[in-house]
């Protein structure tokens, strides 16, 4: 569906979500308390059932087959001095991630998943398969300078992110990681969940890849800057991912509104991840219904994002890649809950007597 958007005088694409099933959560609590244990007594995996119910809209959810999508770009604001590691290692990783070298190719391989890569916006050439080549431009602009992209450009990411994240769904992908790779992007992240939030860059702020103390506080300071010369309309996420945003980012959002779309769920992962579930929920509200959010990264900015969002995590294992990880990781448990559901007697099939 298109609409007309009036300040930029063209059509913007309209991202539908459906709301989510509460009768199926009710079903599904309803079942979960027949189940051979005292009621409650799974703890988190009974809630995750019951929200995997509310998305797919089933008493008894499933799981088909696993899908990770990787979206790769480069980002003009490392001319800052604002990461650890060279600009080049963004490329370097595609290449390893394309040979299955990388944490996210083990943790796929491991949940038997559906690995996609796609370079949006790596500086250089093009690769070769199995990277899908979308590149729209080589890196986005340093946006302590100028903007980060165009409307356009941002458009035609989130539009990439959708068509990739069904050309999954497709191959039989019901369950979705959406990861990223792209040195600098902490920076990015950063500036977004600021703009979206309104929280001071200080608080959302980290390490990344593990910078200096006296870079740190230079990166506050990049990002500071940065929002006081845009201003980012906070409610408006085209907005913020042209002016802050990168391409990764933004085809990420795609790849999000496409799953939330079709009651695919999503599995958040660390700051990057949960950077662009702010954003998409600006562009679709209810979007964020369809997410479970993986683990609680490091970067103290992921813990106000997932907060302002309203989300818990599953796992808190100190991690702090990115790539998709902790939620391919966290994806386990979420098969522990739905095997939970689909696979435990009732007392009245195991006749197990009832509470006194
Ligand atoms: C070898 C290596 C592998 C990675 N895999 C993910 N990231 C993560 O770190 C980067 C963001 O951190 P910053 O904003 O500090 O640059 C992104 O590439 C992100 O995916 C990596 C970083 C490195 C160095
Ligand atoms: O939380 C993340 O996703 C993260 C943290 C550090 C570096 N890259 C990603």
């Amino acid at each position: 569906m298109f609409v007309h958007n009036k300040k930029e005088g063209h059509h913007l694409k309209q991202y539908t979500i459906p709301a989510l099933d509460v009768s199926a959560g009710v079903e599904a609590k309803a079942y979960v308390d027949t189940l051979t244990k005292p009621i409650g007594s799974l703890g988190k995996l009974e809630e995750i059932v019951i929200t995997l119910a509310e998305i797919q809209g089933r008493k008894q959810p499933s799981i088909n087959r696993l899908g990770v999508l990787v979206f790769a770009a480069d980002h003009g604001i490392v001319e800052e001095g604002i990461s650890a590691f060279p600009q080049l290692v963004t490329r370097q990783m595609v290449q390893n991630m394309a040979v299955g070298g990388a944490a996210i190719n083990v943790f796929s391989r491991q949940q038997q998943a559906e690995f996609s890569l796609v370079d949006v916006g790596v500086m250089g050439e093009s690769f070769s398969a199995p990277v899908k080549d979308r590149k729209i431009r080589q890196g986005s602009e340093n946006f302590l300078r100028t903007e980060a992209m165009t409307q356009e450009e941002v458009e035609k990411a989130l539009e990439i992110g959708y068509e990739e994240a069904m050309a999954l769904f497709e191959k039989g992908v019901d369950f979705l990681v959406v990861g990223e790779v792209g040195i600098g992007n902490t920076t990015t992240s950063s500036a977004v969940v600021a703009a979206i939030t309104g929280l001071d860059p200080e608080e959302l702020v980290g390490y990344g890849t593990g910078i200096s103390s006296k870079q740190h506080l230079h990166k506050i300071t990049v990002v500071r800057e940065a929002l006081a010369l845009h201003q980012p309309n906070s409610s408006d996420g085209y907005d913020v991912l042209r002016k802050v945003g990168g391409l990764e980012l933004a085809a990420m959002v795609g790849a999000m509104l496409a799953a939330a779309s079709k009651r695919v769920p999503i599995i958040l992962d660390g700051f990057i991840s949960t950077a662009a579930a702010c954003v998409a929920e600006t562009i679709s509200q209810g979007a964020t219904g369809y997410m479970l959010l993986g683990h609680q990264s490091m970067e103290p900015g992921h813990q106000k994002a997932f907060q302002y969002l309203g989300k818990e995590p599953i796992l808190s294992l100190s991690m702090r890649l990115g790539e998709g990880t902790g939620a391919a990781v966290a994806f386990s448990i979420i098969q522990s809950a739905v095997l939970m559901i689909n696979e435990m007697a009732t007392f009245e099939s195991a006749g197990v007597s009832g509470k006194n």
